[in-house]
């Protein structure tokens, strides 16, 4: 048998400590530098803390987060709810306000209806925040005619003293409207392959949203609206619509059963939904939220929606109805009531006190290319 002298037995130990010090330092040394990437991206308050998706401080996921935030790059800005000091306004009371609508879901999620918010708080805490608003609409074939309207009232009534960048997908560049745009927001025009079916226009939608995300919006917002073009703002549409992920309650279902409610019914299709399930309605006409949550959301809806085409079947409502699938298994963070969505030709609801972007009555055969 081999035996060690003592001399070697010392010199092993040492070479072994050595490895183990080196091993522990190199260790440190990347744990140090991950938190002060997560620092100086203004994820971590300190140097010293780190914070889980809860905003409860964690000191086990550092690699883990790290990892999720740089592939998710989640704006910091947004974060904080900061009110400067000093500012007047109506004190919030938790024992009167609405009692004719509910404006917060079994998730606790709020839903948002006129008289819930203060925009004297909401725009003192986001205009800190020098946010971009990125807004996505469709207009091909004879739809470029709704972009005047569509942004001529956008500029009047939404995200109003906020930097918007609308995107405007169309096949006719030539017939994009010049409307005039308060500083600070601007046009960017992107153009997209005709068709000749209005389903296939409508459901695309999705697919560009995710891919015009990765490729050209991606570090240039914060947030993200994908809105319908034939459609007009009457009223105040701000950041209380902000959140993480955004969905807004159809108008033509705000009050229906849930058995009656128009999801895909068709075990086939993967916007199934089953008879007992699901929360609202939502409208394909108005969602949004943080750039990353609508990506992911975009891009499963694509991906279901391709599925369903490479087995012969298109969803009841298109890629509205692969929207309510995700929305009732991935919960949206925010509600925006019918306000938020009306249709011209709906008339006046006692709920609805104010409308603030509606669908204009409109006859179909004149618009759609099918
Ligand atoms: C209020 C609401 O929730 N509306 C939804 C509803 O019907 P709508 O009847 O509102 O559908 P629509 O004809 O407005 O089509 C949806 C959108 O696709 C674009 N487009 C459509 C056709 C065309 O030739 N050119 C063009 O650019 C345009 O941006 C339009 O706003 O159902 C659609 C899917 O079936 C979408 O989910 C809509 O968002
Ligand atoms: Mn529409």
């Amino acid at each position: 048998m081999l035996g060690f002298t003592p001399n070697m037995k010392l010199y092993s130990l040492c070479v072994t400590g050595g490895l183990l010090l080196f091993v522990y330092a190199c260790f440190y040394s990347e744990s140090i530098r991950k938190r002060h990437v997560l620092h100086d991206l203004g994820i971590i308050n300190s140097k010293s803390d780190i914070f889980n998706d809860n905003g409860a401080k964690d000191n086990t996921t550092c690699g883990l987060l790290l990892l999720r935030t740089l592939s998710s790059h989640h704006p910091s800005k947004t974060r904080n709810k900061v009110l400067p000091q000093g500012l007047l306004y109506k004190k919030p009371s938790v024992v009167s306000g609405r009692t004719d609508v509910v404006s917060v879901t079994p998730w606790m999620a709020p839903i948002v209806w006129d008289q819930v918010f203060d925009s004297v708080v909401l725009d003192s805490i986001y205009k800190q925040m020098d946010i971009t608003i990125a807004t996505t609409v469709f207009a091909l074939g004879k739809y470029v005619l709704f972009l005047k309207d569509f942004l001529h009232t956008a500029e009047k009534h939404y995200m109003v003293g906020y930097k918007v960048d609308y995107y405007i997908f169309t096949d006719r560049p030539g017939d994009v409207p010049n409307v005039t745009l308060a500083e600070g927001r601007r046009v960017r025009v992107l153009k997209v392959p005709s068709s000749n079916r209005w389903q296939e226009i409508s459901a695309r939608r999705m697919e560009m949203i995710q891919t015009t995300i990765e490729s050209t919006i991606r570090g240039h917002a914060d947030y993200i609206f994908c809105l319908d073009v034939d459609s007009k703002f009457h009223a105040h549409f701000g950041v209380e619509a902000l959140g993480r992920l955004v969905a807004t309650i159809h108008p033509g279902y705000y009050a229906t059963e849930r058995e009656s409610l128009p999801y895909e019914r068709r075990p086939e299709s993967r916007a199934y939904i089953p008879f007992g399930e699901g929360d609202f309605y939502y409208g394909g006409a108005v969602f949004g939220g943080l750039l990353e949550d609508v990506r992911t959301m975009a891009e499963i809806c694509r991906r279901n929606f391709e599925a369903d085409t490479a087995n012969g079947i298109e969803a009841a409502w298109q890629e509205e109805s692969h929207l309510n699938r995700y929305f009732t298994y991935n919960k949206p963070s925010k509600l925006l009531s019918p306000e938020y969505l009306w249709q011209d030709v709906a008339g006046w609801s006692k709920h609805v006190k104010i409308i603030r972007f509606s669908g204009v009555a409109k006859n179909y055969a004149d618009f759609r290319p099918n």
